[in-house]
């Protein structure tokens, strides 16, 4: 089976989706990435979803809201950065927003003066730093080599880091099986309760819910989507009743159900 992933080859995203596909393509942002999977041109995606130190990879909740994929597994990564660069000379920092977001106090403590730069991905910043050495990437250890070397490992302001990524695929491949299930809400309401009402369609059946996160609609300020992964798979009643009580309250927006899947943690 074929993936696209967020490239060029090197990405930590490239690593989680050699563990779904033989055959691996790029693209250099998340939304062409669900594009690729929502028009049906790639029956797989790889994407990150969230980061233990740096939060939602809001790009790709927002992708997902507007788009019709299904989800159909998750994959659990370590995360370990290294700073790479031709030699210690270096005034910029190239990376992935999320990689120097996790690295930011190790930067600011050794490396006060230098400039950071966000580029579409570890790879790319790595690649920038193949050809010019005032610049160094942060990105896997294995990405050294070819002029690059590793000038620290493990520099992670954390030193547990993970980054939870989905497989994304077209909506027909939509399952109700598995562990964990993902929907997005948007109740299109305001009112005191809302998102009570919300989580005790949960509570009452005994769902736990694994993660919740709003985001804005996009439509006026202060109006929200929710992002909810819980631990049931569609297929069980509990969830379908869930769902039922979550289409009521959300009569007046929509819910999008993105299916039920399990999860897979990748050492590599
Ligand atoms: O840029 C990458 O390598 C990605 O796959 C995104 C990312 C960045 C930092 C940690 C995890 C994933």
């Amino acid at each position: 089976m074929q993936a696209v992933t967020l490239g060029p080859a090197g990405t930590y995203s490239h690593r989680a989706a050699r563990a779904v596909a033989d055959d691996v393509a790029f693209r250099e942002s998340v939304s062409a990435i669900v594009d690729a999977v929502n028009t049906g041109e790639y029956e797989r995606g790889v994407v990150p979803i969230e980061n233990s130190i740096e939060g939602s990879v809001t790009e790709t909740l927002d992708a997902i809201a507007s788009s019709n994929i299904s989800v159909t597994r998750e994959i659990v990564t370590p995360i370990r950065h290294a700073l790479l660069a031709q030699s210690e000379e270096f005034s910029v920092v190239a990376s992935h927003s999320q990689a120097l977001a996790q690295c930011r106090t190790y930067l600011e403590t050794n490396y006060p003066e230098v400039k950071l730069e966000a580029v579409a991905s570890t790879a790319r910043g790595v690649e920038r730093a193949r050809e010019d050495s005032s610049i160094a990437g942060i990105g896997h250890p294995d990405n050294a080599g070819e002029g690059l070397s590793v000038i620290a490992e493990d520099i992670q302001d954390q030193s547990s880091n993970a980054t939870r990524f989905f497989v994304i695929a077209p909506e027909s491949a939509r399952s109700d099986a598995g562990g964990k299930s993902t929907v997005v809400v948007y109740p299109n309401a305001n009112y005191p309760g809302l998102l009570l009402e919300l989580l005790e369609a949960f509570a009452e059946r005994n769902i736990n819910l694994s993660r919740i996160e709003s985001r804005p609609s996009g439509n006026r300020l202060g109006d929200y989507l929710f992002h909810v992964d819980f631990e049931a798979g569609l297929y069980e009643e509990r969830a379908q009743d869930a769902l039922d009580a979550v289409e009521e309250i959300a009569s007046r927006g929509w819910v999008k159900r993105l299916g039920s899947y399990d999860s897979q943690h990748v050492l590599y």
